[in-house]
Order: structure tokens, then sequence, then C-alpha cells
């Protein structure tokens, strides 16, 4: 199974970094190299632009791909989308010179609009009833309305900086975007597809949850159980000789300050908490 991942841009190093989480390690990638190996013999990486993966997914060059959501609506293409992999949020909004005679989409009627999204433009245009011309670039589209090119735009903003830094406001929202795995509809049940879908979950359902380990003395232990909030209850394991004790348990991250109080209040000892890197239920 080939599975296409963003070449460079900002996608790159989280795409890699959560199949390198996901226990599908990439070997002998030199960079600006098309192709990878994984530790997996039948799962390959293939590199693409971000905005060319949903082509490369609908052609069947790679049954699965990891890009945002704007690209895949932008390409037209039927691809399904298999999980939401959280990062690259970004909204793609209609915005506007601040102070100018543009304050609400009708605005737009007879003027135009710069955009690296032409598909999505024209449709939110027909959607609202407006007759406008789409101008298309290929980057820097926040500069158009300053040299009269266009009389507003479609573009990504994520924090606002670009936009701020250019003067334009806001108008409307177009589309909200996060990067995702999307497959070609024939792929969807493949066996290695849903392999591959359970490790990426695997590791988002782990992103917020901690282990937490302690000591308890056995007398404490029902006092314990009553301050995890433990997935499915803790792993109690006898320490040798003692009459002590291992308590293991999954807690959620926003919990562990509370729960470490408390533990630490009711008896517990040599409290410890880590990361995780995989949870599979
Ligand atoms: N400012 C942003 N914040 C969050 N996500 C973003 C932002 N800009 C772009 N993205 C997401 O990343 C995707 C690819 O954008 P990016 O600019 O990294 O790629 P690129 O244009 O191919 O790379 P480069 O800009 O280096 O040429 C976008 O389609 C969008 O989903
Ligand atoms: O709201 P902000 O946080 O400012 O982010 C928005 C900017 O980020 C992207 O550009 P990018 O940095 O990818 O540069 P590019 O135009 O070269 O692709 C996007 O095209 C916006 O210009
Ligand atoms: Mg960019």
């Amino acid at each position: 199974m080939r599975i296409a991942v963003p070449n460079k841009g900002r996608l790159h190093d989280p795409s890699v970094d959560l199949l390198e989480r996901a226990g599908l390690h990439i070997e002998s990638a030199a960079s600006r190299k098309l192709y990878a190996d994984t530790v997996d013999p039948e799962v390959t990486v293939l590199f693409a632009r971000a905005a060319d993966i949903p082509e490369y997914v609908w052609d069947g060059a790679a049954a699965v791909g990891i890009t945002g959501r704007d690209q895949v609506v932008e390409s037209g293409r039927d691809l399904v989308e298999l999980v939401d992999l959280g990062f690259g949020r970004c909204r793609l909004v209609l915005a506007a010179p601040e102070d100018g005679a543009i304050e609400a989409p009708d605005d737009l009627a007879g003027g135009s609009i710069a955009t690296e999204f032409p598909r999505i433009t024209r449709e939110y245009l027909q959607e609202h009833g407006i007759d406008a011309d789409v101008v298309e670039v290929t980057g820097a589209t926040e500069l158009t309305p300053h040299v009269e090119m266009a009389d507003a735009i479609v573009d990504i903003t994520s924090t606002g900086t670009t936009l701020r830094m250019n003067r334009l406001g806001v108008i409307d929202e177009v589309l909200e975007s996060s990067v995702r795995l999307y497959a070609h509809p024939d792929y969807v049940d493949d066996p290695k597809v849903t392999q591959l879908v359970t490790a990426f979950e695997s590791v988002l359902d782990a992103e917020d949850k901690r282990y937490v380990m302690m000591n308890v003395p056995s007398e404490k232990l029902d006092a314990v159980r009553e301050v995890i909030p433990g997935l499915g209850g803790p792993t109690v394991m006898d320490v040798a000789g003692d009459d002590t004790v291992a308590v293991h348990v999954v807690v959620d991250e926003s919990d562990v300050f509370e729960v470490v109080n408390d533990l630490k209040e009711v008896g517990a000892s040599g409290i410890l908490v880590t990361e995780i890197e995989r949870l599979v239920e």
C-alpha cells in the first residue's frame, strides 16, 4: 500500500512525526527522495505536494493520503475522509481591505476576487448568488487588493497575522480545514488501510492521556481506587515481600494535577507520570 505524504511545507514534519509515532518508521528517506520504505514491507511512503495529494489518491497512485481538507475540497475529488489528524487547522476566509468599499459578500457583485482556491471560491459565489470574477494566483494573495488586481481575496488564515499585516479584514468564512487522512473509495475497506487508521487513532487517543504508576500500602488501596477516574479501572500488582501494591492507571491529562494531589493525600507514594505513545482499545 502506498501512502501519499506532503514532501515539504508546513505539513511535512507533523505528518512524518505522526507516522513515526504510529510505529510506521520511515527507512532510508534521503531528502528529495520521492519514495521511502517503512518498517512494514507492505507500506511505501510517496512524497508529493500537499495540493497534488488528492490527485495522487484519486488516480490510485496512492491508496491513502495525508493533506488539508482545503486541498481535497479544491480538487473536487470524492475522496473518503478517514481520520482528522488535528494539525494544520486553518480557515479559508473571504477578506477585503479594512475601511474599503467591501463590507459584506454582496458588495463584491461586479468585482473580483484573487485566490489560490478558484473552485471553492466559484462555488461560494454561486451559492451566494454573487456575480464576480475569480483571479487565480499561486501565492502572496494578500498583496493583490493593494495593487488593484482584485477587490477581495479568499485565502487561508490561522493566527490572523498575515491578514493584519496587510490591513485586510475578514468578511466571511468560506471553509474550515485541518489535515486528515483520505482514502480512495476503493481502498476504504483494505485491511492495511484499516490498520493504518487504528494506528493513527491510537496515537491521537494517547495524546491527551497519561500513565500514572504508584506504590500503595494494601490497606489504602480502596481509598486510592476512589480517587482515580481510571480507564477501565487500575491494574494492581503485588510487590513481593511487602504489604504494598503497585498501581498503574491511565488518566486524562487534564485530570493529572488533581489526581496526583489526591493520590498523595490518601497514601500513595513513588508516583510516576509518563506520556503514552499509543493507546489501542
Ligand atoms: N497558516 C496556516 N496555518 C495552518 N495551516 C495552514 C496554514 N497555511 C496552510 N495551511 C495548511 O497547509 C496546507 C499546505 O500549505 P503550505 O503552505 O504548507 O504548503 P505549500 O504551499 O505546499 O508549501 P510552501 O508554502 O512552503 O510552498 C494548506 O493547504 C492548509 O491545509
Ligand atoms: O493567519 P496566519 O497565521 O498569518 O497564516 C496565514 C498565512 O499562512 C499561509 O502562508 P504560508 O506561510 O504557507 O506562505 P505561502 O504563501 O508562501 O504559502 C497562508 O497562505 C497565509 O498567507
Ligand atoms: Mg503556503
